[in-house]
């Protein structure tokens, strides 16, 4: 079977987590698509949902939370929401290579990367192993490491940066052609990320995927993203294309978002910090819009009614005084 970069189409998917005060939603009611071959960054604050909807693709929530409605369908797959068991475990590495957030260890301390690397393809029943050690050392190669030293090395032994290139050679040694990077880039340098970014777009490029990257930096999207998408409170509540999201948003979230980002060049002072906090579980509004408490918009309906997106072209807002103004 050829493998091609697949789609995936993420329909109104909730997931919760059971907490003191019950089971409450983390992601709700989200409905999303990856196209085939492209890169889709997916921004919030902290605690907006983002790595559970991530972790969701691989249907990899794991308890106290669980999926507790909607689908993701990837081609080739089908419903993952559906799979269990061995052919879950199949699915992870071989359809989809998951990237974890860069400030995270998930490398073994105890092992080389070359015995973590063998552990992956036996695993994955890979017979010809060899193949695949020459595989991961190309890919390192190709992101600028001596393949046979680094596969030699403990992780201690690694920067940051070099570690995060060893997660994303995991994560496509296998040959998965959906790949999802969980913040790739926090907590390293400037440079090294800017390096990094750099990496994850001539690899989707040149091996054909679809990619996810899921951060709280807008530079990241912007570098990286075909398309865009914004959480707040679990909420998607605003996607499209890249450019036209940045260079004209319409969510009074993305904007804050937008305008809070400090420039380079000009009055540093005009970067505005979004006032307030966002939402934990517990303090996210039961009813009404997720945003409204944060909102310079915010009108009576908002308390009430939870805004459903609309689309526009290939642009979809969620947001009660946008929809006013453009009827208006
Ligand atoms: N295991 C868990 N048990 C209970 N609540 C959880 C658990 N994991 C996440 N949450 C809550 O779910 C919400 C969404 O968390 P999630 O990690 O998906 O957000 P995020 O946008 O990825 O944030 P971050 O950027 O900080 O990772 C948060 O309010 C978080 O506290």
């Amino acid at each position: 079977m050829v493998k091609q970069a697949p789609g995936v189409r993420i329909g109104g998917l909730t997931v919760v987590y059971k907490t003191p005060a019950g089971e409450l939603p983390a992601v709700r009611d989200v409905s999303l698509t990856l196209e085939p071959g492209s890169i889709t960054g997916i921004v919030g604050e902290s605690g907006s949902g983002k790595s559970t909807l991530a972790l969701s693709l691989l249907n990899a929530v794991q308890p106290p939370g669980r999926i507790a409605a909607g689908s993701v369908e990837i081609d080739g797959l089908g419903d993952v929401v559906g799979l269990q068991g061995e052919q879950l475990r199949k699915a992870r590495g071989k359809h989809i290579g998951y990237v974890f957030q860069a400030a995270q260890n998930s490398l073994n301390p105890l092992k080389t990367v070359g015995k973590q690397l063998l552990d992956l393809g036996r695993s994955h029943g890979v017979d010809d192993l060899r193949g695949l050690v020459r595989e991961a050392r190309e890919l390192l190669g190709r992101m600028g490491l001596d393949g046979a030293r680094v596969l030699d090395s403990h992780q201690h032994e690694l920067s940051g940066g070099m570690r995060q290139r060893v997660g994303i050679m995991l994560a496509l040694v296998l040959n998965a052609h959906l790949v999802v990077l969980d913040e790739p880039t926090t907590a390293l340098d400037m440079i090294t990320q800017a390096n990094i970014l750099k990496i994850v777009r001539e690899v989707h490029a040149e091996r054909g995927l679809t990619t996810l990257v899921i951060t709280h930096d807008i530079g990241v999207v912007a570098e990286v993203a075909d398309r865009l998408a914004v959480m707040y409170g679990g909420r998607l509540v605003e996607q499209g294309p890249t450019r036209q999201v940045l260079g004209a948003p319409r969510h009074p979230y993305t904007q804050g978002l937008i305008r809070a980002i400090p420039r380079l060049v000009g009055d540093i002072d005009e970067a505005r910090a979004l006032p307030g906090r966002p939402p934990t579980l517990a303090t996210v509004p039961k009813q009404g819009c997720v945003f409204r408490e944060r909102c310079p918009l915010r009108m009576d309906v908002c308390d009430t009614v939870d805004p459903e997106a609309v689309a526009d072209g290939p642009r979809t807002v969620a947001c009660h005084a946008v929809s006013v103004k453009e009827h208006a």
